[in-house]
């Protein structure tokens, strides 16, 4: 018999089946019923070249959207269908792999240790448990593997590829070759720096761009039984202009021009997660992926077509309906907490399908680990806190009380709230009241900000 790729959900998490099963209680997360269908705000970014009026409204549009919802969906974003569809399919076929390939990290499989999850290991009951997997790669390590290998094959050229629209280098090409204009390539923070020839016309957009090269330059024929990391990080690279661009507009539509995220903010210090939610024959009590907010800026999410993700809207659970074209970005805790509570780190969750297993792909866009995270906005209502404490805090908390609290942890206006948060998070949908009730003492300071 030939040995399956779903991970043995139901045999590892016996006790909680059951438990659940034997007891008389209502178990069923209730994520069907009573929630409807919503388009979420779409937003057509080609309008953003065109300046003038219709770049200016597009990108109030995009501010109105992160305030309101936490959610929006864009189109002409820039990534091409078929960068999209190669990248789905090289997941699809990672995914295929054994479980336990998936589980030992077979060599083949070429990502770094620790990045396959399934499951919720700490889970205490069914609808604690994700009926999921996923691989969560830390861009840093994909991007070093490239350049290493790339660099061992000798010479190497990069070239600047244009935009047509607007003749600028939207990214960089790496190829071996005899000729190379590249000087040399030091190592410095985990990032590959490049040093070009004298006469290689060096400017800001190249520099700009010319740190995440070594994103571009991989190809690893070594590996060709693998995801294809040219794919991957052709795939991640791309996605993270549309991240940072989108970043400086939020900062902008707060009156805050800055280098903040291109400083901090670089393509190896973000996450990709292949997510797959095989089909689920108890998908009426456990969740595709639990309720959460995520921890980063901002988060990009290609989905397929088969939906299951919600969000919470004005206190309601909604479902999102897909759009093949639409990338989904959602505000991330650490913007929430940049932008003083303005722009919404929404929670969301995904339900589990009986009959048919769903893909989507989330770039998380994180700072680097030393980033200090404060408002920019006076009396702030988080105290200022590094990125790399708030992760640590999340991964304590997860272990200590099987859910994370985030935000709440850090808001300094009132002690007693933060232990209100504490206790109410642990009841689905209750949190979305709360930071309703939060939010709304900024309502009018953004009306005058944006
Ligand atoms: O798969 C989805 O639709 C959502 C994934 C997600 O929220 C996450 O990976 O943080
Ligand atoms: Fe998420």
């Amino acid at each position: 018999m030939e040995e399956s790729s779903d991970p043995p959900f139901v045999e590892f998490y016996k006790n909680l089946f059951d438990t659940e099963g034997a007891s008389n209680k209502n178990d069923d997360i209730g994520a069907f019923e009573d929630v409807e269908e919503w388009e979420v705000p779409l937003i057509d970014l080609s309008r953003l070249h065109q300046g003038g009026w219709e770049g200016a409204e597009c990108k109030r549009e995009i501010a109105e959207a992160s305030q309101k919802w936490g959610f929006f969906q864009v189109i002409n974003h820039g990534i091409s269908s078929d960068i999209l569809e190669k990248m789905r399919c090289e997941q699809m076929k990672v995914f295929k792999k054994t479980f336990h390939e998936k589980a030992d990290n077979h060599r083949n499989l070429n990502f770094p240790a620790g990045s396959y999850r399934w499951g919720t290991p700490s889970a205490t009951c069914l609808r604690q448990l994700a009926w999921s997997e996923a691989f969560h790669v830390p861009l840093t390590d994909i991007s070093n593997m490239g350049a290493l290998t790339s660099l061992s094959s000798g010479n190497l050229d990069l070239r600047p590829v244009l935009d047509i629209s607007t003749r600028k280098p939207a990214r960089f090409e790496g190829i071996c070759t005899k000729q190379t204009q590249i000087d040399k390539v030091t190592s410095w923070k985990g990032q590959w720096i490049v040093s070009w020839l004298p006469g290689f016309e060096l400017r800001d957009e190249h520099a700009a761009i010319s740190r995440s090269w070594a994103c571009h330059i991989v190809g690893c024929p070594l590996f060709a039984d693998t995801l294809r990391t040219t794919t991957m990080d052709q795939f991640a690279t791309m996605v993270s202009e549309v991240a940072e661009n989108l970043a400086e507009i939020l900062a902008e539509q707060l009156g805050h021009k800055s280098d903040f995220f291109k400083e901090n903010c670089w393509p190896s210090t973000c996450y990709l997660r292949m997510n797959r939610y095989p089909p689920c024959p108890v998908s009426s009590q456990v969740f595709g992926l639990m309720p959460h907010t995520d921890s980063d800026f901002l988060t990009i999410l290609h989905q397929d077509q088969i939906g299951g993700l919600q969000l919470v809207k004005d206190g309601k659970w909604i479902a999102v309906k897909p759009n093949k074209e639409a990338l989904i970005i959602n505000i991330g805790d650490l913007f929430q907490a940049w932008s003083n509570d303005v722009y919404k780190s929404v929670e969301h969750r995904v339900v589990a399908n009986k009959q048919t297993e769903r893909f989507s792909t989330a770039y998380f866009f994180c700072p680097s680990y030393d980033t200090m995270i404060q408002s920019c906005f006076e009396n702030s209502i988080y105290r200022r806190f590094s990125f790399r404490e708030f992760r640590q805090q999340v991964q304590d908390d997860v272990k200590r009380l099987g859910h994370k609290i985030g935000l709440p942890s850090y808001n300094m206006s009132n002690g007693h709230k933060c232990f209100d948060v504490k206790f109410h998070v642990k009841y689905v949908g209750l949190i979305g009241l709360t930071k309703k009730a939060w939010s709304h003492q900024n309502l009018t300071f953004l009306e005058n900000h944006i």
